[in-house]
């Protein structure tokens, strides 16, 4: 029995093709569904009933035309001039995009001329890690916060959901592949990264008004809560290794050290706790008053009392980054300027050894003065060697006014909540234009370790809260100076079999001996005073017996001061001798 359909579809082939439904050499519609549909003559013939001829054909010529665009797209892309292409595509989104009721919001990494990664851009990515990661299919995945977790983020052109107050929006990491480079150049193709937003017309005003926002905060949360904090250098050595166009290499920032374990005074650690903490949460007091948000701190001190420590300290107290500028390395002002344009905010930007890293007076200062390849004879010997200076510029160029626009100058107010820290050994001699209130708002000194500060070593390196040897510590350090790092080095244990009282008796004796040079320092200096005021009355009495007074006062000056020195070398080695110098002179 047939069924009333096909009944119905013979019914129409007799009338459009009188031939039958296979005879060959049909023509029109019937012979087109031959060729298109091979098979069975039922399944044909059900198919064409399904779909009217016309609705077959629209199809089908779609489809043949879909094809050949996808294939001259295909060689227009690989021959066709990049710009061409560009704005093809632009025309075509523009076409489109009229017939669509959805709207697309775009936040590139970086905007304007690639100066800065976008924080919205950063903010975005962080959010969409945490929020979109479970529905993502494709994924990338990088080392988090202290190389322990796995943060995911998702990958190009990958489109994801996510939903706002009943609102729908989606997601779609891309890129686009900036023009190829005309120029030989070594730095790998610049791709253009960035989100984009779809959502339907109709929510515009909640995405634009609320969700922008909901995603930028909690993005910036996310992101201070999971970053790896980093430590930057603008080292030549380490660029090179990168082969990246920014002025600033990284590695992850693991120093340990906090304000607990920092040997100080107790009374001057809060002080700059509460210092650090008014700085970071004075964002509105900051814009109120007109002033960058920006802080200065001028660490001096002899070396070894923990300046370098204390940097670390602030950066895990804030949860900063630290930029560690070498300023050797900087060729100019302007260079200078490009470096700080690129530190981020949350960060701490570190000159050390201030004085020494830079003629401030304006001159300039050969940053490598005893190269070895300027040497004669090493030239002599490698003749093909090209002399570093041959071919690199050494000089810096940057001058104290260049630094000091750096510090405060206009640009100094871009990417805010930065702290600048100069450490020194020497804070008399720096230009008192650098270092005022303004630019190094704080001058914290670094000092010799006090009992109180002993204490916290002592339970850092031993554990140790008290002990019956305290006492002598005590006695002695009112006694004598000694660096943080000399009691650091003495606490810590040398062998497995150091237990908490040699390491405290090490430290005693070597406490004693210091004390002992100092007393036989200052013999020596009362007896040099002696004779240098016996020479004066000698020669209050005749000018003969004065110059002879003063021959033989002379050497005896000059082996006092021999001895002097002698004996602070032996107290706390060269540098040392130096610091207590500094530190008097402080
Ligand atoms: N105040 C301190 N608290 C805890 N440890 C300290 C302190 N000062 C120094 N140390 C210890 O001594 C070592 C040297 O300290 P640090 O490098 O911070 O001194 P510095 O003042 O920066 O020296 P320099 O002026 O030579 O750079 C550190 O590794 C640290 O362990």
């Amino acid at each position: 029995m047939n069924s009333p359909m096909l009944n119905l579809s013979q019914e129409k082939e007799k009338q459009t093709d009188p031939k039958g439904p296979s005879s060959p050499g049909r023509s029109g519609y019937r012979g087109w569904l031959d060729q298109r549909l091979p098979g069975p003559t039922t399944v044909r013939m059900l198919m064409a009933t399904i779909m009217p001829p016309t609705m077959m054909e629209m199809w089908a010529t779609m489809g043949s035309a879909l094809a050949s665009f996808m294939f001259i797209w295909a060689i227009i892309r690989q021959y066709c001039p990049y710009e061409l292409r560009r704005y093809v595509e632009k025309h075509t989104h523009h076409l489109t995009a009229c017939f669509q009721p959805y709207i697309k919001i775009s936040i590139h990494e970086y905007t304007g001329d690639r100066l800065r990664r976008s924080e919205a851009y950063a903010a975005v990515e962080a959010y969409l890690s945490k929020n979109t990661s479970k529905s993502a299919r494709r994924l990338k995945a990088e080392l988090g916060k202290d190389s322990n977790n796995v943060v995911l983020t998702i990958e190009e052109s990958e489109r994801v959901t996510d939903e706002y107050r009943g609102v729908k929006v989606w997601w779609t990491s891309n890129k686009i592949a900036s023009p190829p480079q005309r120029s030989l150049t070594y730095y790998p193709e610049q791709e253009k990264r960035f989100y984009r937003l779809t959502f339907h017309k109709k929510h515009r005003e909640v995405i634009a008004e609320s969700y922008l926002k909901h995603v930028i905060k909690e993005g910036k949360e996310i992101r201070s809560r999971n970053r790896q904090r980093k430590l930057y250098t603008n080292s030549p050595g380490y660029k090179w290794l990168s082969m990246k166009s920014t002025m600033w290499s990284h590695i992850a920032f693991e120093h340990p050290a906090t304000f607990d374990t920092m040997a100080m005074d107790p009374e001057k650690k809060r002080d700059i706790l509460e210092d650090l903490v008014t700085f970071s949460t004075s964002k509105d007091f900051y814009a109120r008053i007109g002033k960058a948000w920006k802080r200065g701190y001028l660490l001096y001190g002899p070396p070894g009392t923990g300046k370098s420590t204390m940097i670390a300290a602030m950066a895990n107290f804030l949860h900063y980054d630290v930029y560690d500028l070498e300023l050797t390395a900087v060729k100019d002002n302007t260079d200078l300027r490009k470096l700080l344009i690129e530190t981020t905010s949350k960060s701490i930007i570190v000159i050390e050894d201030i004085d020494c890293s830079l003629d401030l007076t304006g001159q300039r200062k050969k940053k490598d003065e005893k190269l070895p390849l300027e040497d004669d004879n090493v030239d002599k010997l490698n003749k093909d060697v090209p002399r570093k200076d041959s071919y690199e510029d050494t000089t810096s160029r940057v001058t104290l006014s260049g630094l000091l626009n750096f510090i405060d100058g206009l640009w100094s107010a871009c990417g805010g909540e930065r702290i600048i820290v100069f450490t020194t050994n020497y804070a008399e001699k720096l230009d008192p234009a650098l270092i005022r209130r303004g630019r190094m708002d704080k001058h914290i000194e670094l000092s010799y370790c006090c009992f109180e500060g002993f204490k916290v070593l002592a339970k850092n390196y031993l554990s140790l809260e008290t002990h019956p040897m305290f006492d002598a510590v005590r006695g002695l350090m009112s006694e004598v100076k000694i660096t943080p790092a000399d009691v650091a080095e003495n606490l810590m244990p040398k062998s497995p079999n150091d237990d908490a009282e040699k390491c405290l008796s090490r430290l005693i004796q070597a406490l004693e001996e210091a004390k002992e040079t100092a007393a036989a320092a200052k013999r020596a200096s009362e007896s040099r005073d002696e004779a240098v005021e016996e020479g004066a009355q000698g020669g209050a009495e005749s000018r003969d017996g004065a110059g002879a007074a003063k021959e033989d006062a002379v050497p005896d000056e000059r082996l006092i001061g021999n001895e002097l020195q002698h004996l602070q070398h032996h107290l706390h080695g060269k540098t040392d001798y130096h610091a207590t110098r500094s530190h008097d002179d402080l």
